[in-house]
C-alpha cells in the first residue's frame, strides 16, 4: 500500500499543494520551520485519521482561514482509494472516502495505515504515564476500529460516575446509586484492559526481538503492563476490579475521583530488570521507541497483509549509523522522512529517494527522479 498523491488546501502552512510520491524512499529536506513536519503530519493524518500529536484539529487549519483539505490517492492490494479530510473552524471534520461520507473509523478502508516516528517519541519512555496509554489504545484501534467506542464508553461512564461521587460527598444517600455505574465501568474497563494487554503482549515480543537484535548480547528488554487490578488471569479481573473499586469508595468519594481503573494503569520498560524511565540511556530510550514502532510497523504488516507507510520525523541526525541502515535498508514500505541536512542520509538511500525541497509551505525543485 502506498500514498501516491497528495493533495493540500490551507493545511497549516501550505496554501496549496498537489504532489506525487514514490512507492519507496520520499524525502523532504530544507531550513526549520518551513513545513517539512506539517506534510508527515497530513500524511499521517490521511493514513489513520488521527493526529500523531495530541492537539485541537483545528490547529490544522491555515491561520486566518475557514476550512482545510487533505486529499490522498493511494494503492493497495485490493485496488485505488481516495480519501478526503476537511477541517472546518466551526464545525466537526468531514471525512470522505470516494464520494462517501464516513462517519466512523471502523467504516474506512482497512488496508491503510502508518507508523510515525520522531525524537519526541523519548517521551514514550520518559513522560507521563498517559503518553503509554495512549500509544498503545493508538495501536488496539489500528487492528480494531472499535475498541475507541470502548475507549469512549469507558471514558464517559468514569465521568459520570466521578460527578456521581461529587454529589454523594453533599448527599451521602446517593450511595445507594454508585452500583449500576460501578456494574457498567467494570464492563467497559475490562474491555480496555484485556484489548491492551493481549495487544501489549504481541508487541512486546517482537520489541525484544529488535531490541536484542539492535543490542549488545547482555542486554534484554522486557515490557510490563501495570495496574492495581490483578490482571494475570483474564476470568479474574472482573472481580478484582469489583473488590477494589468498594475498597476505595470511601477515598474515592473523598476525591471526586475514581483512583483505578485503565486510567490509572501505565507500562514499564525495563532493560536488565531496571526501570528505563530512570536508568537507560538518551540513546536506550529511543531504541527501545524505535523497537515499538518497529514492531508496531511490523504486526500490522502481518494483519493487514501490507506494510504501513513509514513517517520518520527528522530521526536521522539522532541515529548512529548502524540504526540509520537498519531504518532504511528495507525495501518493504513507503517511507517519508524529513532532514534539515541531506548529509545524514547514507548515500546509498539518496541514490534511491525521491528528493522534495519544502521552503516556505511549497514544495521547492525537485530530483528528476519524481
Ligand atoms: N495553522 C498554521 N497555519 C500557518 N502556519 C502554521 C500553522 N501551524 C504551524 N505553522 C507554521 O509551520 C511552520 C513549522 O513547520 P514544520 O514544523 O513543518 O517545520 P519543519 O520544516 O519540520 O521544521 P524543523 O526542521 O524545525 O522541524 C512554522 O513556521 C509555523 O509557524
Amino acid at each position: 500500500m502506498y500514498l501516491y498523491n497528495l493533495r493540500l488546501y490551507d493545511f497549516r502552512n501550505f496554501s496549496e499543494l498537489n504532489t506525487k510520491f514514490n512507492n519507496g524512499i520520499n524525502i523532504f529536506y530544507g531550513d526549520n520551520a518551513q513545513g517539512k513536519t506539517n506534510l508527515l503530519e497530513a500524511i499521517y493524518f490521511i493514513s489513520e485519521l488521527r493526529a500523531a500529536r495530541a492537539f485541537k484539529e483545528s490547529e490544522l487549519i491555515k491561520y486566518e482561514r475557514p476550512l482545510a483539505f487533505i486529499k490522498g490517492e493511494f494503492k493497495t492490494n485490493t485496488g485505488p482509494i481516495t480519501r478526503q479530510v476537511t477541517f472546518y473552524r466551526d464545525r466537526k471534520k468531514e471525512v470522505k472516502e470516494g464520494e462517501n461520507k464516513k462517519n466512523k473509523r471502523s467504516d474506512l478502508c482497512p488496508d491503510i495505515s502508518a507508523v510515525y516516528f520522531s525524537p519526541d517519541d523519548v517521551d514514550l519512555i520518559k513522560g507521563e504515564p498517559g503518553l503509554r496509554r495512549r500509544f498503545i489504545d493508538n495501536i488496539v484501534c489500528q487492528f480494531r476500529p472499535t475498541f475507541y467506542k470502548y475507549l469512549q464508553d469507558y471514558q464517559r461512564v468514569l465521568a459520570e460516575r466521578n460527578m456521581l461521587l461529587k454529589s454523594i460527598k453533599v448527599k451521602p444517600e446517593l450511595i445507594k446509586t454508585l452500583d449500576p455505574w460501578d456494574n457498567q465501568l467494570i464492563e467497559f474497563g475490562f474491555r480496555v484492559i484485556s484489548e491492551r494487554i493481549s495487544m501489549l503482549s504481541k508487541i512486546s515480543q517482537k520489541a525484544k526481538d529488535y531490541f536484542k537484535s539492535f543490542s549488545p548480547p547482555e542486554s534484554h528488554l522486557d515490557i510490563k503492563y501495570k495496574s492495581e487490578i490483578d490482571f494475570t488471569n483474564l476470568s479474574l479481573i472482573k472481580k478484582d476490579y469489583s473488590k477494589k473499586l468498594i475498597e476505595n469508595r470511601k477515598k474515592d468519594i473523598g476525591r471526586s475521583f475514581t483512583s483505578l481503573g485503565p486510567h490509572r494503569d501505565d507500562i514499564e520498560f525495563l532493560i536488565n530488570g531496571r526501570d528505563a524511565k530512570y536508568f537507560a540511556s538518551q540513546g536506550q530510550q529511543r531504541l527501545i521507541t524505535l523497537c515499538l514502532k518497529f514492531a508496531q510497523r511490523s504486526l500490522l504488516s502481518t494483519e493487514k497483509g501490507e506494510f504501513p507507510i513509514l513517517l520518520l520525523d527528522d530521526v536521522m541526525s539522532e541515529l548512529d549509523e548502524g540504526h540509520r541502515k537498519l531504518i532504511l535498508d528495507d525495501e518493504k514500505s513507503q517511507v517519508f522522512i524529513t532532514t534539515t541536512d541531506l548529509k545524514f542520509i547514507p548515500d546509498n538511500i539518496l541514490k534511491k529517494a525521491s528528493l522534495y525541497l519544502i521552503n516556505n509551505g511549497r514544495i521547492g525543485e525537485q530530483d528528476g527522479k519524481n
